[in-house]
């Protein structure tokens, strides 16, 4: 279908609110119809003045600087900016931050791994890339998409914030780079430490406060693929263990040191899985849970199952090691 004609049922709008939304059936360009609806069904082209036009541009230029990766690709995009949709429409986040920062929010998961090469920070720097000198190893990755997504926009047929005053415009700016360099992992315990440290006498007048939150916000949906239904989720772990070992592979060819939690050798699915699920996502989404009540039956509680699940594989996957050594 012609992405400018088809309207999207009302049956796909409510799903689409969901984290069990399912993006496997869908074609890229209806993946794009869905993206431009999340910008409709927050009602930000009225607010901010954005050409329907102009959006779609946005989305397909976007769409185009994502490469053919197993796992950071255009639909990992999607899936990152369809989270933060489902998280906004459950806790009605623009009551809570405002139409702007939301706009920011959304934008900023769909610019997020822009031209990625599928090849972690670990491998910039070790391997001395274009990408590692240029951002002297400070985030090279993030500070790339952010990059790749302010030169997208500087383009006037598809930027959407052409409308903006240029107070409004650097905030826009302020925030995505802000979101964008959020999601570089090496800085998760920093960027987790001082959301929980501010959880207490969180105030939603505070800028400082309001700003950590759409990091933690952008951080959850980054990594969430585990709080979608098992069926879901699993196909992209497969995709992401795909992009690490091919990644280790690389590092083994060039004589780089081999990031240990990325070396097929050494790692199963159940056992990292449970590491990962257990120190780092669910400590992350608990965090935010207290904070947005609303998303504890939401994306919480499906972590804490996953975890479960895994922690059940590992048994099992243990006890059969054992049966056969014995
Ligand atoms: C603190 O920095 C870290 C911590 C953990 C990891 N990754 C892992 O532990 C392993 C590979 N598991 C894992 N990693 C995941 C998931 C989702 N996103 N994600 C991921 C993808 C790319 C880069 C970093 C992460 C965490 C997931 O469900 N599992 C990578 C970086
Ligand atoms: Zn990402």
């Amino acid at each position: 279908a012609n992405i400018c004609d088809a309207q999207v049922s009302d049956a796909i709008r409510q799903w689409l609110r969901m984290p069990t939304f399912d993006a496997r059936p869908w074609e890229d360009e209806e993946l794009l119809l869905l993206l431009q609806q999340m910008y409709l069904d927050h009602d930000f082209c009225a607010k901010f003045a954005i050409d329907i036009s102009t959006l779609r541009k946005f989305l397909y230029e976007a769409y185009k600087n994502y490469n053919d990766v197993p796992f950071h690709n255009f639909r990992h995009c999607f899936c990152v900016a369809q989270m933060l949709y489902a998280i906004s429409w459950c806790v009605d986040l623009p009551s809570k931050i405002g139409d702007l920062e939301v706009l920011i929010l959304l934008t900023s998961c769909i610019c997020h791994d822009l031209d990625h090469p599928g090849y972690n920070n670990i491998y910039q720097i070790n391997a001395k890339t274009e990408l590692a000198i240029r951002y002297n190893d400070i985030s090279p990755l993030e500070n790339h998409h952010c990059s790749v997504a302010f030169r997208l926009l500087e383009n006037d047929d598809c930027n959407i914030f052409k409308s903006f005053g240029s107070e409004d415009f650097k905030q826009v700016r302020e925030g995505m780079i802000r979101c964008i360099l959020a999601t570089d992992m090496a800085r998760h315990n920093e960027i987790l430490t001082n959301f929980r440290e501010m959880l207490p006498c969180f105030n939603y007048d505070d800028k400082a406060h309001v700003n950590l939150l759409c990091m933690v916000l952008i951080k959850v949906s980054d990594i969430s693929n585990e709080a979608r239904p098992m069926d879901i989720a699993e196909p992209w772990l497969d995709r992401l263990l795909q992009e690490f070992f091919k990644q280790s592979d690389a590092e083994k060819l060039e004589g780089l040191p081999v990031t240990p939690f990325m070396d097929r050798e050494k790692i199963t699915k159940p056992s990292s899985q449970c590491s990962f699920i257990g120190f780092v996502l669910l400590p992350l989404f608990e965090a935010l849970g207290e904070l947005l009540t609303e998303l504890q039956d939401l994306i919480v509680q499906p972590v804490r199952d996953a975890l479960d699940y895994y922690k059940r594989l590992n048994e099992v996957t243990r006890e059969e090691r054992l049966h056969r050594k014995s």
